[in-house]
């Protein structure tokens, strides 16, 4: 099985440039982008030993979806500049691995095409101010079978990425098109990032769904905390992968004052740096329910299709299973931050 590192330079020689630039980049000096992974480096793990792990499990529960383990494919848009099949190859992948995929609003394939082959389905949405048409897109989603709603909260405008400035990436090749975005009358719409959006917002979406609501893109302990107390059923504690406000901190330093304010009373998912079972065993011991991947799952993708993602994800679980049990916990809620240090 290939390493991440091995795909991406895979995928990097796959891919045209600017669309590789436009994966692997974030806004402005990539700061962000850098110390996401750094955060996970400085920490260690400081591993309990005699505990008996021989039968141990990864699998999760997060608002009544099953997740096989706690990783889950972050919402990331336009998959098939990667690949011809692009979302389709991914929530395959995703399926077979018996986790959660969440379908962005900017996917280049119908939320209705990638439920048909996803096993929990998830769907991020980026509000628009056209009311009609935000519960239009959700309506789709959750007929199509989504399990989640996933509300994207730290776009308020589009993070000023430099790559993006520099290949003059504007516009997606003929052909390909963010599909949740056609109304009615199967015109696309451009996305408009939600800069007025507001707590009262997600009141209204809550009256236009069933789904249960996640916020994506929370790393101040008082939002989560008015998270919480709004009734919102789950949090990314999230930077959007370095891509939106540089000289942000990184998702992993946020997290523990995260934890600490909402002590359970919701999910936690960490994403941005995520690129090793160990990874994933230090941000469930200071706190995540589970985390998510993006680049790695974008790497596999254009090296491999489906299979590149199934690698991705299964190398991903392997680690995961040997870290957990190098550490002495049979489960992951046995995770606990004395072991990271
Ligand atoms: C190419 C790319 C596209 C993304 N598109 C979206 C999106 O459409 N909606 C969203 O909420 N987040 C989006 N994200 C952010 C991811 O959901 C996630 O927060 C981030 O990728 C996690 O960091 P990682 O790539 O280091 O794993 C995108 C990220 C990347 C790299
Ligand atoms: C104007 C297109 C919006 C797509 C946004 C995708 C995204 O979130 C990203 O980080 O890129």
């Amino acid at each position: 099985m290939r390493t991440i590192a091995e795909l991406e330079a895979i995928a990097r020689e796959r891919l045209d440039p600017a669309h590789y630039d436009y994966y692997a980049g974030g806004a402005g000096e990539e700061a962000t982008l850098r110390a996401n992974e750094r955060e996970f480096h400085d920490r260690v793990l400081v591993p309990r030993v005699l505990r008996a792990v021989g039968k141990h499990e990864l699998a999760v529960e997060i608002a009544g979806s099953p997740l096989s383990m706690p990783i889950l494919v972050c919402p990331t848009a336009f998959h098939r500049l990667a690949h011809p099949d692009g979302e389709l190859a991914t929530a395959r992948a995703t399926a077979e691995a018996g986790t959660v995929f969440v379908c962005s609003m900017a996917s280049t394939t119908a939320v209705e095409d990638v439920a048909k082959v996803a096993d929990v389905l998830w769907f991020q949405l980026y509000f628009q101010s056209d009311r009609k048409f935000t519960e239009a897109v959700l309506n789709r989603a959750e007929n199509a079978g989504a399990r989640a709603l996933v509300v994207t909260v730290d776009s308020a405008v589009r993070g000023r990425r430099e790559r993006e400035y520099r290949n003059a990436f504007h516009d997606l090749p003929p052909g390909l098109a963010a599909e949740n975005m056609r109304d009615e009358t199967g015109r696309v719409r451009d996305i408009e990032m939600p800069a007025d959006l507001t707590w009262e917002d997600l009141d209204w979406l809550r009256e236009v769904t069933n789904m249960p609501m996640f916020l994506k893109g929370v790393v101040h302990p008082e939002d989560a905390r008015r998270a919480v107390a709004a009734g919102i059923d789950g949090i990314f504690v999230s930077n959007h992968g370095g891509r939106q406000l540089d000289g942000e901190i990184s998702s992993l330093a946020a997290l523990p004052e995260i934890a600490s304010i909402v002590d359970g009373r919701v999910p936690l998912i960490l994403d941005g740096g995520v690129r090793s079972g160990a990874d994933v065993v230090k941000a469930l011991a200071l706190g995540a329910d589970a985390v998510g991947v993006g680049r790695p799952v974008l790497w596999g993708l254009a090296a491999a299709g489906q299979e590149g993602v199934a690698e991705v994800l299964e190398r991903l679980r392997e680690e995961t299973d040997t870290a957990l049990a190098l550490c002495g916990a049979r489960n992951p809620g046995e995770l606990t931050a004395d072991l990271v240090r």
